[in-house]
């Protein structure tokens, strides 16, 4: 954790020369199964909430986000919308899309010598 307390350390008197707000840090903790992520992550989140920073910590999915302490999923934290944001057709172009997609449908099984 000394290198943990370095980086940080640098980084706050780097930030502190340059301007006087601290610039924002993003780290990405990547890796294998095993092999020391979420221990590597929690460590550094308690060396830089001593030192007094914030720390946000987001993962891809919710098991990985659970583990974190204060963990959000990436979709959460940045407000990201799952799902279509497409509207539905309004009803006569849905017809017209029905209609299209079973003229596609017998073409096909035309095309196959299939029944329709
Ligand atoms: N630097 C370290 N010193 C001591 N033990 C460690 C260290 N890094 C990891 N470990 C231990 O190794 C094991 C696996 O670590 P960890 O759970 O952090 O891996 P992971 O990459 O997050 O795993 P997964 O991908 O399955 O979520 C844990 O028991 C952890 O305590």
């Amino acid at each position: 954790m000394r290198l943990c307390t370095l980086f940080f350390q640098d980084k706050v008197q780097h930030d502190r020369v340059a301007g006087s707000q601290l610039q924002l840090l993003r780290l990405l903790v990547h890796g294998g199964p095993g092999t020391g992520k979420s221990f590597l992550t929690k460590r550094i989140q308690e060396r830089a909430e001593e030192m007094g920073l914030q720390v946000a910590c987001m993962a891809l999915t919710g098991i990985a986000a659970g583990i974190m302490p204060q963990g959000t999923t990436c979709h959460y934290r940045l407000a990201i919308r799952c799902g279509t944001t497409r509207r539905r057709p309004p009803p006569l172009q849905r017809e017209k899309l029905l209609q299209q997609q079973e003229q596609k449908r017998r073409q096909a099984a035309g095309r196959w010598n299939l029944r329709p």
